[in-house]
């Protein structure tokens, strides 16, 4: 009240009623006019609201597909596109070099910020810390831990989920069952994790169940936190305070919960373990986990990495390695189903290394790297259906930044968004927009993989990109070797892009090859 009556002539009802709403009013159309003329982004194509405000940005995140309207923004407008005030899209490929620059790397923006969870460890996680130098020292720690032949030490684990998959897969079949591969790809994720980080699977194809409800707290998670991230900074202590009274948000915030505790968990329990297998009798687990208590052990104290650091590498492996492996691999599966042809051709790929004696089953990643037609397919279903599928924010450097013929001011946000780049017609043909895996057995396939950002680029690639392609790498084949797959309906699948552009079911009937 006191405010109010700061000028004694006002009542406060004509504060609320009549003032308020004029400078409300007033604030916005100075706004807009100055957002569409003099500031230094105007120039830069787009939608009128995305160049007003971040709700547009909003909205598209809901409506599930922001990359085919960045697709369609592009083709209408050209390489920049305006996708809020302070923020643009880019379909240039040369700029991937300069925005994921390796020297003096450009700074990432809050949309990343959100991600992180400060309640683990007092040193942030890979994903969401935005100081390049924090993110290099930390990062450096444990970059080994992440290498291919560290994550194969642990191939004969990966071989027992594979082997579990498969065994399910064949109860389907007999039982004459429709099998949801969308569901059992992400079951198949969720238990490799376990198996690198645990030292077991956590039971997901074992029991046939979502475990503990960790895919439903993702699920539920996700649309809250990718609508804060692409939010306006302001913004976001009031979506965070509507998680009081929004059931959908409170929901999300126990979710994070859930899934922190489950990180927590798993390493305690694993450190008890651990204890008991100092015993110089017990063989030791060479998995990731292990390679962390190794890491704590030898240098923790002058590296500042303990069980709490150890405890955020598991919780990143949950929140990151579950949802973005299992769309790889129903991306793989789906458009392979989608092409018969090229099925059976990898089918005989396949026949023909085991014929040679050159394939074990389950298939091991060394073998199934020497499979052209295998290996081809994998990364062609990445390319047209990458598991992040908006644009990676970026803050232009000091002294600004040209890009696509435009000068973008410091400061100011740019980003590369995968499935806008994966179909740029100039770098894989003409026939982009199609699923032709034989694309990646011609000359020009070198300079494809340049312009791949399907695992990032530059000092923030993907850390656990290894993990995956290793899982890719060994399910795939194994599963083409053992049956024949086929959808049970001829609907294309759906998808709903929040960040990670997560499929619907995809199920499939199957028969046993012999
Ligand atoms: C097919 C599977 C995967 C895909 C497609 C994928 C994709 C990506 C992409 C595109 C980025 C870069 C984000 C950016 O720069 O904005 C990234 C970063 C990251 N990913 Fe993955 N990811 C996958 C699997 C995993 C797994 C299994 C883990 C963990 C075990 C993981 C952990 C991370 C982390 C920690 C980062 C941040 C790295 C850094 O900034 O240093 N990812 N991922």
């Amino acid at each position: 009240m006191g405010l109010f009556t700061l000028v004694p002539n006002y009542t406060l009802g004509t504060w609320l009623g009549v003032i308020l709403p004029s400078a409300f009013v007033a604030y916005w159309v100075v706004w807009i006019v100055y957002a569409r003329t003099l500031h230094p982004l105007s120039a830069i194509p787009g939608p009128f609201w995305a160049s007003i405000s971040r709700a547009w940005y909003v909205k598209q995140i809901l409506s599930g597909d922001m990359e085919k309207t960045q697709r369609r923004l592009h083709s209408q407008h050209g390489p920049l596109v305006r996708i809020a005030p302070n923020e643009v899209a880019c379909a240039d490929i040369s700029a991937i070099k300069m925005l994921y620059r390796a020297q003096n790397p450009l700074r990432k923006s809050d949309f990343y910020s959100v991600w992180g969870n400060p309640g683990i460890s007092k040193h942030p996680d890979y994903f969401s810390v935005l100081d390049e130098n924090v993110h290099s020292t930390r990062r450096r720690i444990v970059n080994q831990v992440y290498s291919l032949s560290s994550v194969l030490k642990s191939e004969k684990f990966i071989d027992g989920c594979s082997k579990l998959f498969c065994e399910r897969l064949g109860e389907y079949v007999d039982a004459a069952k429709v099998f949801d591969l969308g569901e059992w790809s992400q079951w198949y994720a969720f238990d490799v994790i376990g198996e690198l980080f645990y030292a077991d699977q956590f039971g997901f194809m074992k029991n046939s169940e979502d475990h503990d409800s960790w895919i439903k707290s993702l699920d539920t998670l996700m649309p809250p936190l990718c609508v804060t991230a692409v939010s306006a900074s302001y913004v976001r202590p009031l979506i965070l305070c509507s998680a009081i009274t929004i059931p959908a948000a409170r929901h999300a915030l126990k979710a994070i919960d859930h899934i922190v505790k489950a990180a927590k968990h798993c390493v305690s329990d694993r450190a008890k373990r651990f204890e008991v297998s100092k015993d110089p009798g017990v063989p030791q687990r060479q998995d990731l986990l292990q390679q962390f208590f190794d890491i704590m052990r030898e240098k923790g104290e002058k590296l500042d990495f303990g069980i709490h650091e150890i405890e955020l590498e598991a919780y990143v492996a949950l929140f990151a390695g579950s949802d973005t492996t299992a769309i790889a691999l129903r991306a793989t599966f789906y458009y392979l189903m989608k092409h018969p042809a090229v099925m059976r051709e990898a089918q005989s790929e396949l026949d023909a290394a085991a014929a040679k004696g050159e394939l074990s089953n389950p298939v091991q990643f060394a073998e199934a790297n020497k499979l052209p037609l295998l290996c081809a397919t994998i990364k062609e279903a990445m390319r047209l259906h990458p598991s992040v599928q908006l644009t990676m924010p970026r803050h232009a450097p000091r002294g600004g930044l040209q890009i696509a013929g435009t000068y973008i001011p410091e400061g100011y946000r740019v980003g590369l968004n995968a499935a806008v780049i994966h179909y740029d017609k100039g770098v894989f043909g003409e026939d982009a927009d199609q699923f032709r895996p034989q694309r990646w057995l011609e000359e020009n396939a070198t300079n494809m993989d340049k312009h791949m950002l399907h695992f990032g680029a530059g000092t923030r690639t993907c850390i656990g990109k290894n993990i995956s392609l290793a899982e890719l790498h060994k399910l795939v084949p194994t599963v083409l070797l053992n049956f024949d797959i086929k959808m049970a309906h001829e609907e294309p699948w759906t998808t709903n892009n929040l960040w990670f552009s997560k499929q619907g079911k995809l199920n499939i009937v199957a028969t046993r090859r012999t």
